[in-house]
């Protein structure tokens, strides 16, 4: 696509230019007398999806209760006095992670307002495009922002339309907006559910006992029993109130295409995206992989845990055994998502050990599914060295990862992209592995059941690889965008 060039932003809009920009998990319940222990258990099964902060926000037919907090959801929602806090039969909540400048209570979602027509609770995985510009234009006009969040701008808008019904204000609210969003909101006798035109997001419906849930995964629904129903249509409102689920298309049809690297990275293995196994789909990557590059070797060791399901498929289809060779410590998150990269490092090395029974003596092929700054593969090649490795292979189950995201996930600069600023043999010599490949782009496709990528009317979200941004970046300048930077800590 062609992005839109917009005059340079001012220097005090320019406040955390580098950054990493989080990816989110959304919950709602409408209609169940247990809604916010239920959101509880949904953002658990979330986690996966943001740590920095959780908060749910659930309303009682009279008021609406809200409990936000930094950390993990166990940490302060598994605490039957925090649910006995926010009663009532609808409740929405928010996983959030983001860097340490954004690490601050008035940013953790949901996020809430009392507007003229009554309460107004809104929570957002996704990242808004035109965030920026929005919002230079509202606090000119004299909105006064209590976060420093791109979500906040939605609730201005949906504030500031002059249309009766509030579906209508939230509807135009939509209409303002560019980029990547799958929201769930609650007013006092509705749960809405929105997705992107592109939805590049995901979204999901599900029933339990004949009352509704949204939730970004499948894997939510499982937690609490709950059936799947469907996932909410790219441009697809959904109304939830005592009289059912309503539908609105309010924007003009087009092909969806949903975020590839959900399958690839961002997503639990057992949860189902847009109908596909994510499991399955990362097992056919690392499929697909052995078929494109297969080294010599004695045994596949997975880098965990992302890279589990495709070393799988790597070694079934490569008739070479898997070895555990790399033991991971289960009470270490994800580093891709930590704020700082000296976290990041610090994360790696106690996330991650070496299986010396399995290395030793033995040419040995790494499979991970994603390469981002490289900092896990240079820890973990010079890891195998360590525990004895006589040759170290690895392997990618992704393209390199050459443009930064601005949908919610990514870093925030090219920069910091390793593939962005080093061709493979730098790459190579980089981590210091004896050789080194990427699943192609035709591969990945192939391994999500095409027979590959459709150039004209690409079926997924794939700028990461392929530098084809679906959306208007109306915040980013000139050459080379700028991951949307609007939060700052000002007190
Ligand atoms: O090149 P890097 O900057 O190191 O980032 C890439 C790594 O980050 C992710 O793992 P992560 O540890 O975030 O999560 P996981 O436990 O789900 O694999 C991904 O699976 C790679 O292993
Ligand atoms: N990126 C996400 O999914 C989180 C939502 C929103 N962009 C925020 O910063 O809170
Ligand atoms: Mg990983």
């Amino acid at each position: 696509m062609t992005m839109q060039s917009t005059p340079k932003s001012e220097d005090w809009f320019d406040l955390e230019a580098d950054r990493l920009h989080e990816e989110c998990g959304v919950f709602g319940v409408f209609g169940h007398p247990e809604a916010a222990a239920l959101t509880a258990l949904g953002l658990h099964a979330l986690q996966h999806r943001g740590q920095e902060a959780a908060g749910i926000v659930s309303f009682d037919n009279q008021r609406f209760h809200a409990e936000r907090r930094l950390g993990l959801v166990g940490d302060h929602f598994s605490d039957a006095r925090v649910i006995s806090r926010l009663p009532g039969r609808q409740s929405i909540g928010h996983n959030r992670y983001s860097t340490t400048g954004e690490t601050i209570l008035r940013n953790v979602q949901p996020l809430f307002a009392e507007l003229d027509s009554g309460g107004f609770a809104v929570a957002h995985n996704g990242n808004l495009t035109n965030a920026q510009t929005l919002r230079k234009e509202l606090v000119r006009a004299g909105a006064i922002c209590q976060s420093t969040s791109d979500t906040e701008v939605i609730l201005h808008l949906v504030a500031q339309s002059r249309r009766p019904r509030m579906i209508d204000r939230f509807v135009n609210a939509l209409r303002e907006i560019e980029g990547a969003y799958a929201l769930v909101a609650l007013t006092d006798g509705k749960l809405i559910g929105a997705r992107d035109p592109l939805g590049i997001r995901p979204l999901i419906l599900g029933e339990l006992d004949g009352c509704h849930i949204l939730t970004s995964e499948t894997c939510a629904l499982d937690i609490i029993g709950a059936k799947y129903v469907r996932d909410i249509d790219n441009g697809e409102v959904v109304v939830i109130s005592e009289a059912g689920v309503q539908s609105l298309r309010p924007f003009p049809p087009q092909k969806m295409r949903p975020c590839i690297f959900e399958f690839v990275y961002f997503a639990r293995p057992d949860s189902i995206v847009q109908g596909k196994s994510v499991y399955e789909v990362r097992k056919q990557m690392g499929v697909e992989l052995a078929r494109e590059s297969l080294p010599e070797a004695d045994v596949i060791v997975p880098v965990p845990d992302s890279g589990v399901p495709a070393a799988i498929g790597f070694s079934q289809a490569s008739g070479i055994p898997f070895e555990l060779g790399i033991i991971r410590n289960h009470y270490v998150g994800r580093t891709f998502i930590q704020p700082t990269q000296g976290v990041r490092e610090l994360g790696v090395r106690m996330k991650h050990s070496a299986n010396r029974s399995q290395i030793e003596g033995k040419r040995i092929v790494l499979v991970d599914d994603s390469l981002v700054r490289g900092t896990t593969s240079v820890k973990i090649v010079k890891m195998m060295r360590d525990a004895g490795a006589k040759e170290v292979h690895f392997r990618l189950a992704c393209p390199p990862i050459t443009h930064s995201d601005f949908y919610g996930i990514d870093t925030p600069e090219r920069e910091k992209l390793l593939a962005a600023t080093h061709t493979l043999e730098q790459m190579r010599e980089f981590i210091g592995a004896d050789s080194l490949a990427f699943l192609s782009v035709g591969g990945l496709y192939r391994a999500m059941g095409y027979e590959g990528r459709d150039d004209l009317r690409p079926q997924f979200t794939d700028h990461c690889f392929t530098g084809d941004y679906p959306t208007l970046l109306t915040d980013m300048i000139g050459e080379t965008p700028r991951q949307l930077s609007l939060i700052a800590e000002a007190s």
